[in-house]
C-alpha cells in the first residue's frame, strides 16, 4: 500500500467541491491506487461548518476503500499542514453592488493569509492550484505570500478553458477530442484569454489547415470558449461547478502523474518566455512529467496572437497592479 497523501480542498463544501471530493476520494485524481487524505477548509461560518459536516458524512457512507482519513475545519493552518497537494477553491464571490476591485480586494485578503498559511505548514513540495476567481491573480498573491515555497508550484486553473476549447475545436473540425493535441490557451482565466489553435493536430494533421476559417476563429471560437463561463450561468442560474471540479482533475492529475507527452493548459508563473514578464501567472502549453511540468517554447507568434496575448497580459498586469499594496 502507498503512503497517502495529503490532499487539501478549501470552499470543500461548495458547489465545486460536492463534485471534486467525491472524485478524488475514489483515485479519479491521483491513481486507483493512491490511498488520499482530504483535509477540508470552509468558512467558520454555522451554516458552511453544517454543511461540511454533511458533505464529510457522504464521504464516509460511500466506504471509500482509498479515503484514508478525513479532516473538516475552520483553520487554515489544520487544513494545509503536510499537504502535499492543495485546492484552492473557496473564495469571495461577487455581489451586488460590488465592483471587480472590491472582489479583487476581498479575495486578496483570503489568498494572502491562505498562501502564508501554507509557507508555515504545508509540504515543502505542495503543488498548488487556484480555481477560486480571479484565478491568475488569487495564485499570484498565494504565490508571494509563501516566499518559502517553490514559486514555480503555485499555479492557476485554466484547464477548464483548454477543456471547452478541445470540445468546440472538435466538433467543428468532425473530430474526436482524444486525438487532438497541441491546442493553447494564453492568458487569464476571464474572456481576454486567447484560444489559440494554430498548431493544434488530430491524428498528427493540421487542424487550422483542415478548417481554414479565420472569421469562425475570431468571431466564433475564441469569443465563444472566453464568455463560455458566463453562458453558464446563464442558462444554469450558477456557475459551472461539475466541468470545473472535471478540469481541476484534469490538472492535478497530469501534474502529478504525467501527460504523456500531450500538450495542455496550466496557468503558471512565467519565466519571460514569450515576453511575459517573469511571475506573473499566465496560461502557456506545457507537458508533465515526473511530477514537473515543462513549457513549450519557441512557438512563432505572428500578429493577430501577438495582440490577444498582450490585451490577456494588460489584463493581468492592471489585477496585478491592484493588489501590489498588499504585497
Ligand atoms: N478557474 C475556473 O475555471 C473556475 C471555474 C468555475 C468556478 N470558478 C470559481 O471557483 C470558486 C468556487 O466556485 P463554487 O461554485 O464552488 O462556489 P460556491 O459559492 O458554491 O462555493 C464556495 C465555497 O467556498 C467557501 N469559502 C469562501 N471563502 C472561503 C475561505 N476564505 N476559506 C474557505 N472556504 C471559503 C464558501 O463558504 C463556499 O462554501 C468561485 O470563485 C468561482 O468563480 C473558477
Ligand atoms: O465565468 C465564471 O464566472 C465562472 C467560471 O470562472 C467559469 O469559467 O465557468
Amino acid at each position: 500500500m502507498k503512503t497517502p497523501v495529503r490532499v487539501a480542498v478549501t470552499g470543500a463544501a461548495g458547489q465545486i467541491g460536492y463534485a471534486l471530493l467525491f472524485r478524488i476520494a475514489s483515485g479519479e485524481m491521483l491513481g486507483k491506487d493512491q490511498p488520499v487524505i482530504l483535509q477540508m477548509l470552509e468558512l467558520p461560518l454555522e451554516k458552511a461548518q453544517a454543511a461540511l459536516k454533511g458533505v464529510m458524512m457522504e464521504l464516509e457512507d460511500c466506504a471509500f476503500p482509498l479515503l484514508a482519513g478525513m479532516v473538516g475545519t475552520d483553520d487554515a493552518r489544520v487544513a494545509f499542514k503536510d499537504a502535499d497537494i492543495a485546492l484552492l477553491v473557496g473564495a469571495r464571490p461577487r455581489g451586488p453592488g460590488m465592483e471587480r476591485k472590491d472582489l479583487l480586494l476581498e479575495n486578496a485578503k483570503i489568498f494572502t493569509e491562505q498562501g502564508k498559511a501554507l509557507n508555515d505548514v504545508a509540504s515543502r513540495n505542495v503543488k498548488v492550484l487556484v480555481v477560486g476567481n480571479p484565478a491568475n491573480t488569487n495564485a499570484y498573491i498565494a504565490m508571494k505570500s509563501a516566499p518559502s515555497l517553490p514559486a514555480k508550484n503555485f499555479t492557476a486553473m485554466l484547464r477548464l478553458d483548454h477543456n471547452r476549447a478541445l470540445s468546440q475545436l472538435a466538433a467543428k473540425a468532425g473530430v474526436q477530442v482524444a486525438d487532438i493535441d497541441k491546442l493553447i490557451v494564453w492568458g487569464n482565466h476571464s474572456p481576454t484569454m486567447y484560444p489559440d489553435y494554430r498548431f493544434a493536430t488530430a491524428g498528427g494533421a493540421s487542424l487550422k489547415d483542415k478548417i481554414n476559417d479565420a472569421d469562425w476563429n475570431a468571431n466564433d471560437f475564441i469569443p465563444k470558449v472566453g464568455k463560455r463561463g458566463a453562458a453558464i450561468i446563464e442558462a444554469r442560474g450558477l456557475s459551472s461547478a461539475a466541468s470545473a471540479a472535471n478540469a481541476a482533475i484534469d490538472h492535478v492529475r497530469d501534474w502529478v502523474l504525467g501527460s504523456n507527452g500531450k500538450w495542455v493548459t496550466m496557468g503558471v508563473p512565467s519565466d519571460g518566455t514569450y515576453g511575459i514578464p517573469e511571475g506573473v501567472i499566465y496560461g502557456v502549453p506545457v507537458t508533465t512529467q515526473n511530477g514537473e511540468y515543462t513549457r513549450i517554447t519557441d512557438l512563432a507568434i505572428d500578429d493577430f496572437s501577438r495582440e490577444r496575448m498582450d490585451k490577456t497580459l494588460a489584463e493581468l498586469e492592471e489585477e496585478r497592479a491592484g493588489v501590489a499594496h498588499l504585497l
